[in-house]
């Protein structure tokens, strides 16, 4: 890492050719406008997600990947409707151009913590349905949702950021992600050592769905990569006490590509498990995704069909699971 900083502006990344991942201190994003407008597919410093929260899912998700396969299979995601629960080896395929991803998933979406007899029921149309939880380990489901909570916190205090810096009004994303549409995953990546095929990397090359992603890597194993605008795959390190921010689909194409998602991978050589933990950031399901007049001019046209939230990020999950769906 250079240095960290200056602050940049996300509008002056989206093409960048970075060679190292830049960090952002968020404890500056508390203080001047300035510093709030600083913008990012970076490193995130103080995020604020407690350290024994993410400890604790961390060892849940150890736990759980230890369970036999045939108990893990009694929750497989291709059961569910809306892409909850568990996914094995080779079970998804990021990039259609590879034969599956070495690695195992649990997903789940937003759920109260403590659900109370006035939690309105969601209507997320295509992506309605409940959360599917393994009844092993104890424990798994607060640990996992302590974790959600955590990072949804983290990830409203990140919009009004993004909102400056397209130059809309700081509350812009506010009413549009009042229970939003944030999955969670677990995920596990065995090590893959000696002769390794190009066509099954742990993820293969892709960009996230929703808004923005943020990720918690295990300390030490390097593994996630990030694609440059020279076409250079660039390490993302993990750095202990950070998590990493990238923008997604669902943002590029609300604002017209001014904010570009992020092509990345993650290929596990270090001999050891991995374990990492991504929380897509969504709007609501119900959200149309049409390009914010500021970011449409006669230079740049709008380029996506509109589509809304939910079916969007549908879609993808379908194209993504698809290639395994008839194996069941
Ligand atoms: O495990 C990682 O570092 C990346 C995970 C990822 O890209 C994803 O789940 O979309
Ligand atoms: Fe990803």
């Amino acid at each position: 890492m250079s240095k960290p900083g200056p602050l940049l502006f996300a509008r002056e990344r989206t093409d960048s050719t970075f060679e190292e991942i830049p960090i952002i201190d968020l404890k500056d994003a508390n203080g001047s406008l300035t510093a709030r407008r600083a913008i990012a597919e970076e490193i995130l410093k103080n995020h604020g997600i407690p350290e024994p929260v993410i400890s604790q899912a961390v060892d849940s998700a150890k736990e759980f990947f230890a369970l036999p396969l045939s108990t893990k299979m009694d929750i497989d995601i291709h059961k569910s409707s809306n892409f909850k629960g568990y996914t094995a080896l080779l079970g998804e395929n990021t990039n259609p151009e590879n034969r599956g991803d070495m690695h195992e998933g649990f997903d789940f979406g937003w759920e109260e913590l403590y659900p109370s007899s006035d939690s309105a029921p969601r209507h997320d149309g295509a992506m309605a349905g409940v959360n599917v939880w393994p009844e092993h380990p104890p424990g798994f489901r607060e640990s996992a949702l302590s974790y959600y909570h955590a990072a949804i916190k983290l990830g409203k205090s990140l919009f009004p950021l993004f909102a400056l810096a397209l130059d809309l009004p700081e509350d812009f994303f506010e009413d549009k992600t009042t229970k939003p549409a944030a999955i969670m995953r677990l995920l596990y990546y065995p090590p893959q050592t000696g002769v390794v095929d190009d066509r099954v990397q742990g993820i293969g090359a892709h960009t996230d769905y929703e808004c923005f992603t943020i990720l918690w890597q295990q300390a030490e194993v390097k593994a996630l990569q990030v694609l440059n605008a020279n076409g250079k795959w660039i390490d993302a390190v993990p750095i202990p006490g950070t998590v990493v921010l990238n923008i997604g689909d669902q943002f590029a194409r609300w604002t017209n590509d001014v904010f570009k998602s992020t092509v990345h991978r993650a290929i596990n050589r270090s001999g050891v498990e991995r374990y990492s933990i991504p929380l897509f950031f969504g709007s609501d399901y119900d959200v149309k995704l049409e390009a914010l007049p500021s970011c449409v001019s006669e230079d740049n046209p709008a380029k996506y069909k509109v589509v809304t939230a939910g079916d969007y990020v549908k879609s993808r999950l379908e194209a993504t699971y698809a290639h395994s769906k008839s194996e069941d």
